[in-house]
């Protein structure tokens, strides 16, 4: 081992040389890491990494040319791929590791220092992300300069990472602290050299008609948007971008004639029967959405190929920096409710596709002409209770999030519940698991046979970072052959379609703990009227971890791709995404990864 004329250990006889060739890698020096002590950095085309000159010295050499001495340290590196943000911080003081500085100098030595920005993963919950930074010294200026300009030009070359972004920051937002939140991130947006044009709402709806009216052009100039808020605002986000730009067709109407219903069930209190109708001819098509089928997101959701939905460019994505009541989106995309976390998801590039629902209301009330009104929904749909609860919490804003439980306890009380009838397209794969009669073992709930639970427990697949089922790749149109249309009339407490589990802090593994962001499915779940007390104990495994809510014998569970619903009553109130939106007809449909968020899925 060498040492040059600053100090620097080295594998070079070169005295002048500012960096080492070392083997494997493109490029190494000698440096002091802040708090740590001498190291000799590397990169390869995956990251940085450092070992200890201690550990490459003899025994009796452990100082340096500035005197300090570090306690061996095990090599340590940060890929890339968590690096968000590299600057030149000038001349100033390397601090030795913690307790073991200076020797022989009254003062910390300076030098020319350079910040490498990096995400840490908490130790206690891998998907809270912590931002952290490594900062590097030397007493050769135009040593920290090459660094920083090679680390640079990794991270340029990284495509994923947003360079421009729109910004929506909805103020009034849950507690009301959607401006702070924003101002809270903002830096790390900055650090990462992110531009963002940031719109603060003044009214609702003024970000969707903002997005509505941009062109397509103005929107090519950036690389996704963001909503500073809850579900609510992502949702009037999202439809300001895909109501005028996503082209496809409506899902089938309630008792269209051209796709009979095969089977009937007519529920009633406490007893359900059904019949399931052998499949047709196979190559019949008997789905609407075949009609139509090429214009259903044909492509891998989670591949880089051109949307069909013509958004500006391939990684146009959407972010949520969460700011409102509930959260649910963030949650399930990012496994945390930390406007840090998903700042960091942003600004690192990430991605993943989530599964969007066409929701269509034919008919407001039941005297009303039939004119279509299109919604997409990100999260959830649901009646009846869903739709009572989201009416009176309506009346008690000012309580700000706790309007929630204040209605929601409201509304159980009442116990109310809706004639409706719900058809509902079945995978040939989960048809057989959804009407093969199952002995309630587990006691869930009344005893009877259990007729609607889709899988049991332990086949299950949690949706998680990398998720195998979200990444699978289906190509060309889905096939939708096969697809059988069932129907459930009667008394319902609640309908419901999750898109995504809806994970919340009220209910930790969400409505429905095995649904995927990417999978192409709606999660149905029907509640039929049923004692109170059993209600109760439905809602209370609700809010349970590792609860079984699903478990009961008043409860449907359907896995689809698309269903219909007519109310039998006068009422028609749905929720949709947390937002009010009066129907009393309406169908819907699912399209695979139609759009990405800036988000991994959680980490296990
Ligand atoms: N400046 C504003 N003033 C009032 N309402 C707004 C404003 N900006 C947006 N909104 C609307 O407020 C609604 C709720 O927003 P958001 O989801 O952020 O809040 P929240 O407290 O989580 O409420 P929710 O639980 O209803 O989703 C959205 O429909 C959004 O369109």
């Amino acid at each position: 081992m060498e040492r040059n004329e600053n100090g620097l250990l080295g594998h070079n006889s070169d005295p002048n040389a500012s960096f080492i060739e070392a083997e494997g890698s493109i490029l190494s020096s000698d440096l002091f890491l802040d708090y740590v002590g001498e190291v000799i950095l590397s990169h390869d085309s995956a990251g940085l990494s450092w070992k200890f000159v201690e550990s490459l010295q003899n025994e009796e050499d452990k100082s340096s040319c500035l005197g300090m001495k570090f306690v061996p340290k095990n090599e340590t590196e940060v890929k890339f791929s968590d690096i968000y943000a590299v600057d030149l911080i000038g001349w100033g003081p390397v601090h030795a590791s913690a307790g073991k500085f200076n020797f022989g100098q009254s003062s910390e030595p300076e030098m020319y220092r350079f910040a490498v920005h990096v995400v840490l993963k908490s130790k206690n919950n891998p998907s809270l992300w912590i931002p952290s930074v490594y900062t590097f010294g030397h007493k050769n200026l135009e040593i920290c300069k090459t660094w920083v300009t090679q680390i640079n030009s990794y991270l340029d070359a990284v495509a994923k990472r947003p360079k421009s972004l729109m910004v929506f920051v909805h103020p009034k937002s849950g507690k009301g602290q959607g401006h702070n939140i924003w101002e809270a991130v903002a830096p790390l947006f900055s650090q990462a050299k992110v531009k963002t044009k940031v719109i603060v709402t003044e009214r609702a709806g003024q970000a969707r008609d903002v997005l509505t009216s941009i062109t397509n052009k103005e929107l090519s100039s950036f690389d996704g948007v963001v909503a500073v808020g809850g579900d609510g605002f992502f949702n009037e986000i999202l439809n300001g971008l895909l109501l005028s730009r996503h082209k496809a067709p409506y899902p089938p109407t309630p008792g269209d004639s051209k796709h009979p219903i095969e089977s009937e069930c007519n529920v009633s209190i406490h007893s359900a029967e059904r019949t399931v109708a052998e499949p047709r001819n196979s190559n019949e098509d008997q789905s609407p959405l075949l009609l139509d089928s090429e214009h259903i997101v044909p492509q891998s959701p989670n591949s880089e190929q051109e949307p069909s939905y013509g958004f500006p460019n391939k990684l146009f994505r959407f972010g949520i920096i969460p700011a409102g009541s509930t959260d649910a989106i963030v949650i399930c995309t990012t496994g945390a409710r930390d406007p840090v976390t998903s700042a960091l998801h942003i600004v690192l590039g990430k991605k993943v596709g989530l599964d969007i629902a066409q929701v269509v209301r034919w008919k407001k009330t039941r005297d009303s002409n039939v004119e279509p009104c299109l919604r997409y929904a990100a999260s959830f749909a649901g009646y009846g209770f869903y739709g009572d609860v989201i009416t009176e919490s309506e009346k008690y804003r000012w309580m700000g999030p706790k309007r929630y439980d204040y209605a929601g306890t409201k509304v159980f009380l009442q116990h109310r519940s809706y004639e409706a009838e719900v058809n509902y397209l079945v995978a040939e794969s989960e048809k057989e698991k959804s009407v093969s009669p199952e002995t309630d073992a587990e006691g869930g709930g009344g005893g009877g046979r259990k007729l609607w639970r889709l899988r049991k427990k332990s086949d299950r697949v949690s949706c998680r970072a990398n998720c195998t089922v979200c990444n699978d790749t289906v190509t060309g149109a889905p096939n939708l052959q096969g697809l059988k249309w069932l129907k459930s009339k009667g008394r319902f407490l609640s309908i419901g379609a999750a898109v995504i589990s809806c994970r919340n802090e009220k209910a930790p593994d969400g409505l429905v703990a095995d649904a995927h962001l990417c999978d192409g499915f709606l999660h149905l779940i029907l509640i039929k009227d049923c004692p109170h007390p059993l209600y109760l104990w439905h809602l209370i495994q609700l809010a349970r971890s590792g609860g079984t809510p699903l478990d009961f014998n008043f409860v449907e569970h359907h896995k689809t791709r698309a269903f219909t619903f007519k109310s039998l009553g006068k009422e028609g109130v749905w929720n949709v995404d947390g937002e009010l939106f009066i129907a009393h007809e309406l169908s819907a449909q699912v399209f695979r990864g139609l759009v990405s968020l800036f988000a991994t899925g959680p980490e296990a």
